[in-house]
């Protein structure tokens, strides 16, 4: 393949003259100039070559051909730094060749776009477009219109868009109607949006294998069709912890150019049935508050989450619950092993063997894995009773602008685990550190009253208690005295993990008393009345009930992104800029 692809040649860009040389993966090309000591090459690997045109085009600001019959014009992904954001920020860059005769034009025309099929077969010809005209700053349909349809229209992607008048359009959408044909859909909004596309995506595909997704034991099909997320919503923590900038030009290009990125889901149980798919935020307590705050104030757009974030931490609000869950194989990785998943993540890679084993057996081999979830070995869960500020499951890093190493810094994208975050109850003064800890680099699971674990299902009841009592009051001042008595425990312990629990929960006993006189203040200043049972967000959805059984589904999707690119490595920059990024990346 790689020698018929083989094409060089010399080739001039305005008046200097280039040897150029295509490889079977790279086009290349270096100015042929004697005194030109420091010649520089120019490598585009051909996955990232856009397209391929007769003439010589311009793109902006509308996609014009000057034809000639010598030229051909190059559109190719070019990267820069992205300043604030720790992902590269993709632009289409364009190069304009001249050839000595028109059959030596038609020759690399044809190599290239032979190139390109045979490199990026993953290119979507047809896709599906969903625009929420009202999600974040409600510019979707003009971030769609004027930054990424002509992309795609140079990428000869036809798109067939629908602009939704209404919620969960899109998911009936992908739930009912023929999607013959259609490689992949593009959301453009946020989280919300994207969530609608998975939930429509996944039910499709489990309808079409007749698969029932109320069972969590049962191993649901991945989704054949890829999913590209055009941000335009006000977290957009997907697009974000997937691509690494929030920038619709540099997602428009990933979805071009097909690249493909599994994300690991999880399901989300309520008294044997399924309640909703979560990628990115499982969040009981803090982070559900903050969501239900949020909603009341739908109408300050992405500020209401700063504006609610700060009444519920005045708030300083707890809760009962026991959390429960299946560890994950310590010996893969852990949440404390300050690595990244990056583009190309080698955990991420060995888990795709895993969890899509060739062997035959290999369904009967999942199934019975999961037969753990039907609780007949009860063995390996671990079971936490106390009072917590906030209990979590992330399926992946869940960065995003405010936090952008995320809520756990070494999750990954694809290894079939989540990480379960549980912060005690603490003094108000702790939980700051704790919460201002995912705005920089610091290790916010380095704090006595947190603990995170690696894990493939999780479990979350009230006690049984709580379950009658509703909304009562506990102002934080009164709680402080409940909740010393109220200590967590450890009722059933891994084989593994006794002592790491028996000594959290000593640290725990000293909390509440300590931080009394900041708590009080606090208290006086806004809560009168708090509820005594908190509510789950999930990816920016509240759910209905309280108990739930989540189980995490390995890759169960696909994007069009490729993960975050360690642009440490990459030989565009200059070595501040590279050293700024490692050490961004690496923490
Ligand atoms: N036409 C519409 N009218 C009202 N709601 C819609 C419409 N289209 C989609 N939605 C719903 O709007 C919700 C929020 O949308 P979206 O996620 O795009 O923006 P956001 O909430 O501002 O951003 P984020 O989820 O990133 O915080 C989604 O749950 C989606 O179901
Ligand atoms: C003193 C500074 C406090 C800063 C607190 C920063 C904490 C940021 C953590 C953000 C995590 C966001 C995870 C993403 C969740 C999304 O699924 C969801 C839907 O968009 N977003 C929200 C806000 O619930
Ligand atoms: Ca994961």
């Amino acid at each position: 393949m790689e020698t018929d692809l083989r094409l060089e040649s010399s080739l001039w860009i305005g008046n200097k003259r280039y040897r150029a040389v295509l490889t079977g993966w790279h086009f290349n090309w270096t100015e042929v100039d004697k005194k030109n000591r420091n010649k520089k090459t120019i490598s585009v690997p051909v996955a990232e070559v856009v397209g391929v045109e007769e003439g010589r085009v311009e793109i902006l600001p509308h996609k014009s051909v000057e034809d000639s019959d010598k030229d051909f014009t190059v559109c190719y992904v070019k990267r820069s730094s992205s300043g604030g954001s720790y992902g590269l920020l993709w632009r289409l860059g364009r190069t304009q060749f001249s050839c000595p005769s028109r059959v030596l034009r038609d020759q690399w025309i044809k190599h290239l776009r032979t190139a390109l099929k045979t490199h990026s077969p993953l290119r979507p010809h047809r896709l599906l477009v969903f625009i929420n005209p009202f999600g974040g700053k409600r510019k979707g349909r003009q971030i769609y219109h004027s930054l990424v349809a002509p992309l795609f229209e140079l990428a000869g992607i036809s798109a067939h868009v629908t602009v939704t008048d209404r919620a969960n359009q899109a998911r009936d959408y992908l739930l009912k109607k023929d999607l013959t044909g259609f490689d992949g859909v593009v959301c453009v909004g946020g989280d919300g949006m994207f969530s609608e596309i998975l939930h429509g995506l996944i039910g499709r595909t489990q309808q079409e294998a007749g698969l029932c997704e109320n069972d969590p034991s049962v191993t649901l099909q991945p989704c054949p069709l890829h999913i590209g997320i055009i941000p335009a919503g006000s977290t957009d923590c997907v697009c974000y912890a997937t691509v690494g900038v929030i920038d619709p030009v540099t997602s428009a290009l990933h979805i071009i150019i097909g690249d493909s990125q599994p994300l690991d889901v999880c399901s989300v149980h309520h008294a044997s049935a399924l309640v909703r798919y979560s990628v990115s935020l499982l969040g009981y307590g803090f982070y559900g508050d903050v969501l239900a705050e949020s909603e009341k104030h739908r109408w300050m757009g992405p500020l209401r989450y700063d504006y609610s974030g700060t009444m519920m931490y005045l708030s300083n609000r707890s809760y009962a619950g026991i959390v429960q869950y299946l560890p994950a194989d310590p010996l893969l990785s852990s949440p404390r092993d300050k690595t990244r998943c990056l583009s190309g993540c080698s955990v991420c890679s060995r888990s795709t063997e895993r969890l899509f084993p060739h062997s035959a057996d290999s369904a009967s081999m999942c199934s019975s894995h999961f037969s753990q979830l039907s609780c007949d070995s009860e063995d390996e869960w671990v079971s936490i009773k106390g009072q917590f500020r906030c209990v979590s499951l992330t399926c992946m890093s869940s960065s995003c602008p405010k936090s952008p190493l995320g809520l756990s810094p070494s999750a990954h994208l694809a290894d079939g685990t989540g990480d379960l975050i549980v912060v005690w109850d603490t003094h108000p003064l702790g939980f700051l550190k704790f919460l201002y800890r995912h705005t920089n680099t610091q290790d916010q699971f380095d704090l006595p009253f947190v603990e995170v674990h690696r894990v493939k299902a999780f479990r979350f009841f009230l006690p049984s208690d709580k379950e009658e009592e509703g909304y009562e009051e506990i102002g934080s001042l009164s709680g402080t005295v409940d909740k010393e008595e109220r200590v967590c425990s450890v009722e059933t312990v891994s084989r593994t993990g006794s002592q790491q629990y028996l000594v959290d929960r000593e640290v725990q006993r000293e909390k509440p008393n300590e931080q009394k006189t900041a708590s009080s203040f606090l208290c006086g200043l806004c809560c009168s009345k708090a509820p005594a049972v908190s509510v789950w967000n999930c990816d920016g959805e509240i759910l209905p009930f309280t108990d739930i059984l989540c189980r995490v589904h390995g890759q169960l999707v696909r994007l069009y992104a490729r993960g975050i690119e360690d642009g440490a490595a990459m030989h565009d920059f200059s070595e501040t800029e590279k050293s700024e990024r490692s050490r961004i990346l690496h923490k």
